[in-house]
């Protein structure tokens, strides 16, 4: 049996344990949670997209082939690997077809011979008038702000936890969050918040406005700003660029493809559009259109004619004719991955009959959120995709999609849209995006 006085020591000793038990715990949690000093006003706003250079061309040699990324399925927001691709898709090439029928034939008329008629007086066109297109050379600072009217609130609510004092777990939880809804996708938002947390301990920061230098940092890095941006636009020891346009429909590939030949145009080059989308008839015409505004010349099929032979048609007229580059249209509308692949796979092997395939930008809509990156995610796997094009970005505050698109494809964001207008098309630059994106 223990004496009271034994006892009496059990007590003061399970009491000290506690107590230095109590306060280690609190000396962890106060580490964990970084306190900062400052929590007044925003950082400075800056206003918009402000990439300031303008475009980079390069020559491709056709080397149109992009390094085979591995996409973890972890990453993955979805992974039932079959999407539909073009909602609007016309009749499958793999659907029923009819079969052969014997039909009876009228007996041909005989028609009697044609009186011959004077010869019809060809007046001569008159000349189109030609667009002024806007210098490439500057042309961001036209379109600052375009981004930023989407974009800043997803900016403005990261800085402001930022500088809301005390970053404990919540705070470090509700910033992963606005990165999730601006559409970063689970694995980036995840990295972001990882590393910009490892660099705040690691760095001792204290003040709010470094914490959120440190934020532009991680969030341009997870941009990779050391990829290879040009666009493969240059003819190549005499020959032309070719450029084919792909993507589902309605995401603006045609528009795009003009607008680039405009980019071309005003840098002093020669271009020739092929209109490969042969599916609907307003798709050439629509191309037509812009090829006349900027004086390019434009080589189409009839309506349903074979994509392929449109683009080799389009790439031989090319390279006969000596123009500086040929950009191909193509039709997005398959239902089904096989019919995609094959069409587009066709495409490129006949295009390659006549010259090199250098760039194949891949046309994304930004507001389509997570159905673009399904897209991105068969296009990929369809053709070397060699950059994308992220179009609407002026409709959107999911931005964030941009980061998921690189993640996923492992090509770079060369080009964005920024609005319905022939010159709204600029160059991706990372740092100029986050500015715009932090408001
Ligand atoms: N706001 C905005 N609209 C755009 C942008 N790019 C294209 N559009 C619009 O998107 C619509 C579809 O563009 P198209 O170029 O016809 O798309 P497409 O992919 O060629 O579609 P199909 O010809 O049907 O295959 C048009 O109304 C364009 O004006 C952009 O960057 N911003």
């Amino acid at each position: 049996m223990l004496d009271s006085t034994s006892l009496l020591v059990i007590g003061i000793v399970v009491l000290a344990v506690l107590l230095v038990a109590l306060v280690v715990g609190l000396v962890l949690a106060r580490r964990r949670r970084i306190s900062m000093s400052k929590k007044e006003e925003l950082e400075k706003p800056r206003t918009g997209y402000q990439a300031g250079g303008g475009f980079n061309l390069s020559t491709g040699g056709g080397t149109a082939t992009a390094e085979p990324v591995e996409h973890p399925v972890a990453d993955r927001t979805e992974v039932d690997g079959q999407p539909g691709v073009g909602d609007d898709a016309a009749v499958p090439r793999d659907s029923e077809r009819r079969t052969l029928v014997d039909v009876d034939l009228p007996e041909p008329v005989v028609e009697p011979a044609p009186v011959a008629e004077p010869e019809p007086v060809v007046e001569a066109e008159p000349e189109p008038e030609l667009d002024e297109i806007a210098p490439t050379e500057g042309r961001m600072q036209r379109l600052r702000g375009r981004l930023a009217r989407s974009q800043t609130m997803f900016g403005k609510s990261l800085l402001g936890l930022l500088g809301a004092g005390d970053l404990d777990e919540d705070s470090w939880e509700s910033i992963e969050d606005q990165l999730l809804m601006a559409d970063l996708g689970a694995a980036t938002a995840a990295e972001i918040v990882g590393s910009l947390r490892t660099k705040i301990v690691s760095q001792g920061v204290r003040d709010a406005d470094h914490a959120r230098a440190l934020l532009r940092e991680v969030l341009i890095e997870a941009l990779h700003p050391d990829m290879e941006r040009s666009v493969r636009a240059l003819p190549n020891d005499g020959r032309p660029a070719v450029l084919l346009v792909v993507g589902v429909n309605g995401t603006g590939k045609t528009t795009t493809t003009g607008k680039l030949a405009r980019v071309l145009v005003a840098d002093g080059r020669t271009v020739l559009l092929g209109a490969a989308d042969t599916f609907r008839a307003a798709a050439a015409e629509q191309l037509a259109t812009w090829g006349s505004r900027v004086g390019a010349e434009i080589v189409r099929g009839r309506e349903g004619a074979d994509p392929a032979a449109v683009a080799f048609d389009a790439v031989k007229q090319g390279v006969d004719s000596k123009v500086d580059a040929v950009l191909v249209d193509t039709a997005g509308r398959l239902h089904t991955k096989t019919g995609l692949m094959d069409e587009l796979g066709k495409v490129k092997r006949v295009v390659e009959k006549q010259a090199l395939v250098d760039e194949v930008l891949l046309v994304l809509d930004a507001t389509t959120g997570q159905n673009g990156l399904t897209q991105a995610r068969v296009f990929g796997e369809v053709v070397d995709v060699t950059g994308v094009v992220l179009t609407k970005l002026d409709g959107t505050a999911k931005g964030g999609i941009v980061f998921q698109v690189q993640r996923e494809l492992g090509v770079p964001v060369k080009l964005v849209g920024l609005g319905e207008g022939p010159d709204d098309l600029a160059p991706f630059e990372p740092a100029a995006f986050v500015d715009a994106l932090l408001g």
